[in-house]
């Protein structure tokens, strides 16, 4: 630990798509981000990937095969190669999530990564906070205030992950804490990539709609959209959080339709219910800066700045990294949890008071 308490903190994010590992480290002490640090990937073979995408929707006490092991040695390969990290934020593989049934699961024993790390670990971000009557996710929007003020705003904006899964956070920096009445509004908005890429996959088995360009080709079949608009998720308040699977009826909405027409659609109904999303922020934000892999999909952007009446620009453009702004939070999550600061809020999953989830393994 610095003088001024700052911490060189390593966070990992293995997400919902379930294409590698992202890590990256951070100097914060869990309220201000002082210095952003060395980022690395490591991608799932695609036989561990089918080892993890066999064991999705399983719970701890279900048999999950060489899930466990697959997940862990390429956290621990790739954590490796990293020197230097005091404390280690290991968010794990969300296999299932049902924050007002089972709980949320993210595969990871933080214990075992921190004796092969040999630095203390935290890990189990979500658990604590679905205990207390929170959706238990989205976390990072904890990270995305320090992020606004590290950018400088004075004015509200939005962070928007599109990840397999798509997140929303409202933020008015102009409030002293994230956990203040006011200072957040978070909530995941609806499927980003997870539909387009199980459609890639069914269709031509390809990963995902590499740069919309199936999309691009196609035209959108509005009333598919406005169907897809009826489901019960879009009537209920945020917070509220999503499985990776939840919206596995996006498919049945587009079965008969040809490849692109498919692509098109399903495209067009993540704009879609981002616009929903946006609709229930406080008032409209300045601007929407994007993260995840979805900003890296030009028919996604286009038809969000179509739908959206704000600028709609990736974080790049602020000099964040998109790739790695979710490994950035749970280190900073982490330091956070060290230090005993919460990681949500009433605001932002719904918990009850704020809380300082985590489970903290020394090695
Ligand atoms: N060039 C690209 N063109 C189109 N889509 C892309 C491109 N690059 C990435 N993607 C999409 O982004 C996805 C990966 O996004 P990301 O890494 O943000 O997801 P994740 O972190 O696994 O998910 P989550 O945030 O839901 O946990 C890919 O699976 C793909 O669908
Ligand atoms: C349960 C779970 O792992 N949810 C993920 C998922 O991926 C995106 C969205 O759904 C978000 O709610 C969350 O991840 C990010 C990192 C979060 O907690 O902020």
């Amino acid at each position: 630990m610095d003088t001024n308490g700052s911490v060189l903190a390593l966070g990992s994010m293995s997400g919902t798509s379930l294409d590698g590992v992202d890590a990256a480290m951070l100097r914060t002490d869990g309220v201000k981000i002082e210095a952003f640090g060395d980022t690395k990937y490591r991608r799932y073979s695609g036989g561990e990937q089918a080892t993890l995408r066999a064991a999705l929707g399983r719970w701890p006490d279900e048999d999950l095969g060489q899930a466990p092991d697959v997940s862990l040695s390429a956290h621990v390969e790739l954590l490796l190669t990293f020197q230097g990290a005091e404390l280690v934020g290991f968010h794990g593989q969300t296999l299932a999530h049902d924050p007002q049934g089972r709980g949320t699961h993210q595969m990871g024993d933080g214990a075992a990564l921190a004796q092969a790390l040999g630095v203390p670990v935290v890990w189990d971000f979500r658990s604590d906070d679905v205990a207390k009557g929170g959706e238990g996710a989205p976390l990072a929007p904890f990270f995305h205030f320090a992020c606004a003020a590290w950018i400088g705003t004075t004015v509200p904006l939005c962070f928007l992950n599109l990840g397999g899964v798509g997140n929303l956070t409202w933020i008015d920096p102009n409030k002293p804490a994230p956990e203040v009445d006011g200072a957040l509004l978070a909530f995941d908005t609806g499927p980003a990539n997870a539909p387009i890429n199980d459609l890639m996959m069914q269709r031509r088995g390809l990963e995902c709609d590499r740069d919309g360009a199936l999309a691009a080709c196609g035209t959108v079949l509005d009333s598919a959209v406005t169907k897809f608009l009826d489901h019960p998720f879009f009537r209920r308040s945020p917070p509220k959080s999503l499985d990776r699977d939840d919206f596995a009826t996006a498919l049945d909405l587009v079965r008969g339709l040809s490849d692109a027409d498919a692509a098109a659609t399903l495209t067009a109904m993540t704009a879609a219910s981002v616009k929903r999303g946006m609709a229930q922020c406080p008032i409209p934000p300045d601007r929407v800066l994007v993260t995840g892999g979805g900003r890296r999909n030009p028919v996604m952007m286009r038809m969000l700045q179509d739908a959206l009446s704000c600028p709609v620009i990736a974080v790049e453009s602020v000099g964040l990294d998109g790739d790695m702004l979710e490994a950035q939070a749970f280190a900073h999550l982490a330091v956070r949890v060290a230090r005993g600061l919460p990681t949500s809020a009433p605001s932002t999953t719904g918990v009850r008071v704020p809380v300082s989830g985590g489970v903290i393994s020394t090695p």
